[in-house]
């Protein structure tokens, strides 16, 4: 049975952030995720965190001004010095609060400009070598352009040939099933090839993203693959209750 972590950014809304940890454990979860811890001092999320009985499993570096739109920074024109300073608040979040792994967002920029993928390179090699001696892993996630309208990372092979590229043992794909089945289709032949190259797997149901078992894929199916897989991460559950968190969560039991 893979380990499924909740994202608090999308489930447990009934209550306020800091109150969704210990909500999330009483509901049986070990481990959980959320977008943006930065909202909050890091001393009291990992507080919260410790205090639920919870694992971290990620969450993702600032992503400039979400609010106004932008989706992070990595490949954005003039914006290179903060992301570097973004590299150091990431990681100094994640150490606090002992996560293994963040989300490097790409930000929106047009993958097809070669000096955008120069910038995007060049920013995950910097954020590579600053996280990698405090044993800090970086995931990067392609994102279909329904959801986020000109995100620059919106293809799986792009993204995998990225992390061969970067070539380092810290840098991993982040493999958001939901993404993929609305970018390629293709599931469970994605997850066998890239195996080797994915630290965290995400879930939700297509088209809706609510929970699974409720969409046009066979969760079950792709579940037990992941397991054949040996597959040892968690797989994020990031998607929109379509009730209340409690009342869908009647799917994980049957795990
Ligand atoms: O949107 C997703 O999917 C994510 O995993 C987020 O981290 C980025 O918005
Ligand atoms: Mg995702």
């Amino acid at each position: 049975m893979p380990r499924f972590a909740a994202n608090l950014t999308m489930m447990f809304n009934e209550h306020a952030f800091l109150d969704r940890f210990q909500a999330a454990a009483d509901a049986g979860f070990e481990a959980v995720e959320f977008l943006f811890p930065y909202d909050h001092p890091a001393e009291l999320v990992a507080d919260k965190l410790q205090r639920a009985g919870l694992s971290q499993a990620l969450f993702n570096m600032p992503p400039g001004n979400w609010h106004a739109g932008e989706r992070g920074l990595a490949a954005v024109a003039g914006r290179e010095a903060e992301f570097r300073a973004s590299v150091d608040t990431a990681l100094g979040y994640a150490k606090i609060i002992g996560s293994p792994l963040l989300h490097v967002m790409a930000g929106l920029a047009d993958r097809r400009d070669p000096a955008a993928m120069t910038r995007y390179l060049d920013a995950l090699q910097f954020a590579v070598d600053a996280t990698e001696d405090a044993g800090v892993g970086l995931v990067i996630e392609p994102i279909n352009g329904r959801d986020m309208p000109g995100y620059f990372l919106d293809d799986f092979d792009v993204a995998l040939d990225i992390v061969r590229k970067i070539d380092r043992p810290s840098l991993r794909l982040q493999f958001d099933i939901y993404h993929r089945q609305i970018l390629h289709g293709d599931v469970i032949m994605a997850l066998r090839s890239m195996m080797p190259w994915i630290a965290h797997i995400q879930v939700a149901s297509v088209p809706k993203r609510n929970e699974p078992g409720t969409g046009e894929l066979n969760d079950a199916l792709i579940f037990s693959e992941i397991d054949a897989l040996g597959y040892d991460g968690f797989v994020g559950c990031e998607y929109r209750p379509a009730g209340t968190t409690e009342d869908g969560l009647s799917w994980l039991k049957a795990w």
